[in-house]
């Protein structure tokens, strides 16, 4: 039987007094121990939702489960912890001094302090002020600071926010390795490649609606198989005489067409034998960006290339 889900999201909507729907009816099931993205340009509406699951804020309607609770209850909050845009510390106050006052406002053993800073490899700088401190190492901080409580459910809005490649990449490897020790974890994010890399499901919300909700796989559909040839149309011709390829497309001289890896050679024997000469033969898995653009027919926000 599967256990109840981290959070359940029922026809969950928040209208502002100026009439903006922020979020207006999504659904949305985070299971117990994955790795979710929430995935949807600026303005999309995430920050809003991550508010109404941690009780910041009151929704205008809907229903919200988190940790089997209501929101904002006393009892899940204690095991959940949250980065929200940017984490808030003392500037003068060194890294390790920070989370002293988190923990003892949250009741915390102490000894659970450098465990978290040895999490996200800060033990080395934890007696520098905060406000020396680089963008990631804050942004590591305030994940320091949500893992203080050992929490099952894990919240992060933006994390990699303004980071650079080397933070980007730092938080990455942080958010799948509290996926891999069993938390789960939803990750807020507008960066497409990132949800791709990280994340185990996502869900995709644009305009304040969830446009899909799937696994990385599903969403990024069944590799594609290209075939440049020196003939193109007379090889649309061959292929889509097979029972095992679907949707064939063109551009120029590369065929584009669904067919299962194990067919591969298969379409390939089949053009040769057709007299039609294969210049190059690649398997390509689309990206969750294409998918995105599909969806949502907007420009979403593309990562740096050099990422
Ligand atoms: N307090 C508020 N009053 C009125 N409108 C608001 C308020 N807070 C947010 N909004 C609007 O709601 C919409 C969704 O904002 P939200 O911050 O949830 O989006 P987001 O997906 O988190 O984007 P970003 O990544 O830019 O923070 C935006 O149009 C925003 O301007």
């Amino acid at each position: 039987m599967r256990s109840e889900p981290a959070v359940e999201v029922r026809g969950l909507s928040k209208h502002y007094p100026n009439g903006v729907r922020a979020v207006d009816s999504i659904s949305l099931t985070v299971q117990r121990g994955e790795v979710y993205g929430f995935l949807g340009p600026n303005g999309a509406g995430k920050t809003t939702t991550a508010r109404m699951l941690l009780g910041l804020i009151t929704p205008t309607s809907g229903e919200v489960s988190v940790l089997g609770r209501a929101p904002g209850d006393p009892e899940a909050l204690a095991r959940i912890g949250a980065l929200i845009e940017g984490p808030g510390f003392y500037p003068f106050l060194s890294g390790r001094d920070n989370l002293r006052v988190l923990a003892r406002y949250a009741r915390v053993d102490r000894a659970r302090i450098d465990e978290v800073l040895a999490i996200v490899d800060l033990s080395d700088r934890a007696g520098d002020k905060f406000s020396g401190y680089s963008l990631g190492m804050k942004q590591r901080l305030g994940v320091a600071a949500a893992l203080l409580k050992d929490p099952d459910l894990v919240i992060l809005d933006e994390p990699t926010n303004g980071l650079d490649p080397a933070g980007m990449r730092d938080m990455r490897g942080l958010i799948r390795s509290l996926g891999d020790e069993g938390r789960t974890v939803v990750l807020s994010s507008h960066l497409l490649r990132e949800v791709q890399q990280v994340c185990d499901r996502v869900g995709v919300i644009n305009n304040g609606t969830v446009l899909t909700e799937s696994t990385v796989a599903d969403l990024r559909g069944a590799a594609e198989l290209r075939v440049t040839t020196t003939e193109p149309k007379r090889a649309i011709q061959v292929v889509q005489s097979l029972p095992e390829v679907s949707d064939v497309a063109v551009d120029d001289d590369t065929l584009r067409l669904s067919v299962d890896e194990s067919h591969t050679a298969y379409v390939n024997r089949a053009l040769v034998e057709s007299g039609i000469d294969v210049l190059e033969l690649r398997r390509e898995e689309r990206e969750l960006e294409d998918v995105f653009f599909e969806l949502t027919n907007t420009e979403a926000t593309k990562e740096p290339s050099h990422v």
